[in-house]
């Protein structure tokens, strides 16, 4: 795979690779993909076990992918979902726009996340599952109201900085990112829904001997 450090977008970080790429859907196409997803999939709110107790993560979520894609996050299996068509075809879309820049991806998986407004949220982390591999490439769009992804250095060498994620944007995450940077969506006043969609590779498991 080729860097992403020439994608056409603007380059948020040059090393490791961060680059926002406005307009994917264009309209009317990415607001009525907004409206679809919202309505036509089962959003989910699972609960985590942290210090021994149960919590309901505070936004909603969804696990998509091909059948062989498991998902360990938080101590839990999450099982795909199978691939809805609008995020399918937005799924092509994303591999596209990274293949007019030259970036050679696939993807066989998707997290879609669903902030109902400003006070829902993620707290921080690193999408570093061994499973995506040691250098992951995670293209994550945006669709609905703006918000602020806060990226912090886990060395604490430099400034933690937003990446503010407009509507019908696409912020690919290069190789080195989830390795050096957290992440997190802080509640902030910012009304609005918000679904995202971040898509990865998932090494699909080794069958068994
Ligand atoms: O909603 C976002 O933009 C962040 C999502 C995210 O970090 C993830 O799905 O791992
Ligand atoms: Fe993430």
């Amino acid at each position: 795979m080729s860097s992403s450090g020439d994608l056409p977008g603007e380059p948020l970080l040059d090393a490791p690779a961060l680059t926002l790429l406005p307009g994917l859907l264009g309209e009317p196409a990415a607001t009525e993909t907004l409206a679809r997803l919202d309505r036509e999939l089962a959003w989910q709110r699972p609960t985590l076990r942290l210090y021994g107790r149960e919590h309901p993560i505070p936004r909603r979520q969804l696990w998509m992918g091909d059948p062989d894609t498991r998902y360990r996050y938080s101590g839990r299996d999450f099982l795909p979902e199978p691939w809805h068509p609008a995020v399918a075809a937005l799924r092509d879309r994303v591999v596209n726009a990274l293949a007019e820049a030259g970036t050679r991806a696939r993807f066989n998986s998707v997290l879609l996340n669903r902030y109902a407004g400003g006070e829902e949220r993620m707290g921080w982390h690193s999408d570093d599952e061994p499973e995506l591999g040691p250098a992951p490439l995670i293209a994550a769009v945006s669709l609905g109201s703006a918000r602020p992804l806060r990226f912090r250095w886990k060395d604490r060498s430099r400034e933690a900085f937003n990446a503010w994620l407009p509507h019908d944007s696409l912020l690919v995450m290069g190789a080195g990112v989830q390795e050096r940077l957290q992440h997190a969506l802080l509640p902030r006043r910012l009304p609005g829904l918000r679904i995202s969609l971040t898509f990865r590779l998932v090494n699909p498991p080794a069958s068994p001997a």
